[in-house]
């Protein structure tokens, strides 16, 4: 419990009063709080979901991101209620509810599917939920009312289903959760049956009316633009497992693995293998560039496309040579061999390319990201084991090093004259 905990007994009455308002609307904040503890799925070996464990905030908008059969809706599924889990707690507000049916969670939920009744008037899909708890009519239509504003519908309360757009029919959904007033909604990908233009759209939508009701959301998708845009946090999931639980920005600055690397962006940061080079690590492939006199050989080496600078035969920098160019308007993506590896660059703009023509690669070293050979770990460039001894000064000693190697204006030490190509490593 954070700061009203030993808060008022020097204050005067009247601020006791006011404390004592602020207690319920924790409490009332509190009934939108989810706890996943040690939450386990299990049909089969291996567990759907194995072991994960979150906190979601009051009001927070937290996205399940993962690939398809990762255990997102089957997660969303077991805070439902609509899955039990195998073992494992989860909690809402105060209350542990992991054996309570979905009814009695106070969740609402929007799926895929939209879910709506095909034979009922939007009107009456929107208040299908109210009218089973025995909502009176007068306030039924009055919660309506304000809904069917709040989601734009109002002119089309008398249609069936059939007679709306996929994101009319997506507004239906999101009105009849919003009418709930239940203070949590859980979401499963509810915006993949749009087209582009429309998921946009409703991408900001969603948000907007999250925010102006404060609601807690789950959010399950695959989709790295959504989770990017709507998300406060972002959990990344592999194979029932929590990979990576921060925000966008820190998804995307400081990816925790190279799948977390490779899975937010686009086109996908590259990953280039380090393998052993006369006084260092290399690229893979490429015998005359060392990257950095580190003990990083084995490891992977990340950078993304939007990170690199692609200059003339002449600049300092890892050679490379264009495979081909891909112009998508704003900007072009270059493909390029590096040695046997293939890197991207995200160009702005129609550079002037020609294909087979030589050019150099060179980025800031504070966008160089390192990975574990494995892939499973990053590593902090500041942190690089050296060869040999592990002092402090020896640890300065390799980051000195690492930066110089790849600081930018002498961002990879070419050694071209020490190693030319086709030479032993
Ligand atoms: N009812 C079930 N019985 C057995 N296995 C199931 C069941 N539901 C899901 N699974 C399995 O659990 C794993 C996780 O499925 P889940 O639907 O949670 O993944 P997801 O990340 O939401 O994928 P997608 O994006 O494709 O919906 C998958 O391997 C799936 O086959």
């Amino acid at each position: 419990m954070p700061h009203h905990d030993k808060p008022h007994q020097d204050k005067p009455q009247q601020q006791v009063h006011h404390g004592s308002q602020e207690d319920m609307q924790e409490v009332m904040q509190n009934d939108k709080r989810i706890r996943l503890v040690t939450v386990t799925k299990r049909w089969d070996d291996p567990p759907a979901v194995d072991g994960i464990s979150f906190d979601v905030a009051p009001g927070q908008f937290v996205i399940l991101l993962g690939p398809s059969g990762c255990g997102k809706s089957t997660t969303l599924r077991m805070v439902a209620g609509l899955e039990q889990a195998s073992s494992g707690r989860i909690h809402i507000g105060e209350r542990d509810v992991t054996d309570l049916p979905p009814g009695d969670r106070g969740i609402s939920m929007v799926f895929q599917s939209y879910a709506l009744f095909p034979h009922l008037s939007v009107a009456d899909n929107i208040v299908f939920g109210l009218r089973s708890r025995k909502v009176p009519k007068p306030e039924r239509r009055q919660r309506l009312e304000r809904v069917a504003q709040l989601v734009d519908l109002e002119a089309f309360l008398d249609r069936k289903p059939a007679q709306l757009s996929g994101g009319q029919r997506q507004r239906v959904a999101l009105a009849r959760a919003i009418i709930s007033e239940h203070p949590i909604c859980l979401m499963d990908e509810p915006l993949s049956n749009l087209d582009a233009r429309l998921r946009g759209e409703m991408r900001r939508e969603i948000k907007a009316l999250q925010e102006r009701l404060g609601m807690t959301v789950i959010y399950v998708t695959h989709d790295q633009v959504e989770a990017m845009s709507m998300g406060d946090r972002v959990i990344l999931m592999q194979d029932g497992r929590i990979v990576q639980d921060d925000t966008p920005d820190a998804l995307y600055d400081r990816p925790a693995s190279a799948f977390a690397a490779s899975f937010i962006g686009s086109p996908a940061m590259n990953l280039v293998r380090l393998a052993a080079g006369a006084d260092g690590a290399i690229i893979e492939g490429e015998p005359r560039v060392m990257i950095a006199e580190h003990a990083a050989v084995g490891g992977m080496l990340g950078i993304r496309p939007e990170d690199i600078a692609v200059t003339t035969p002449a600049s300092p920098g890892v050679p490379a040579e264009v495979i081909d160019a891909e112009y998508l308007g704003a900007d072009t993506i270059l493909r390029l061999a590096v040695g046997s590896q293939v890197m991207r660059a995200r160009l702005a703009g129609k550079p002037v390319v020609t294909k087979g023509s030589a050019c150099r690669l060179a980025w800031p070293l504070d966008k160089s990201h390192l990975f574990a050979a494995d892939g499973k770990r990053r590593d902090d460039l500041t942190r690089f084991p050296v060869a040999r001894g592990d002092s402090e000064q020896a640890s300065e000693g390799a980051r000195l090093a690492a930066s110089r190697a790849l600081h930018p204006a002498n961002r990879i030490a070419d050694r071209a004259s020490d190693h030319p190509p086709g030479s032993p490593r």
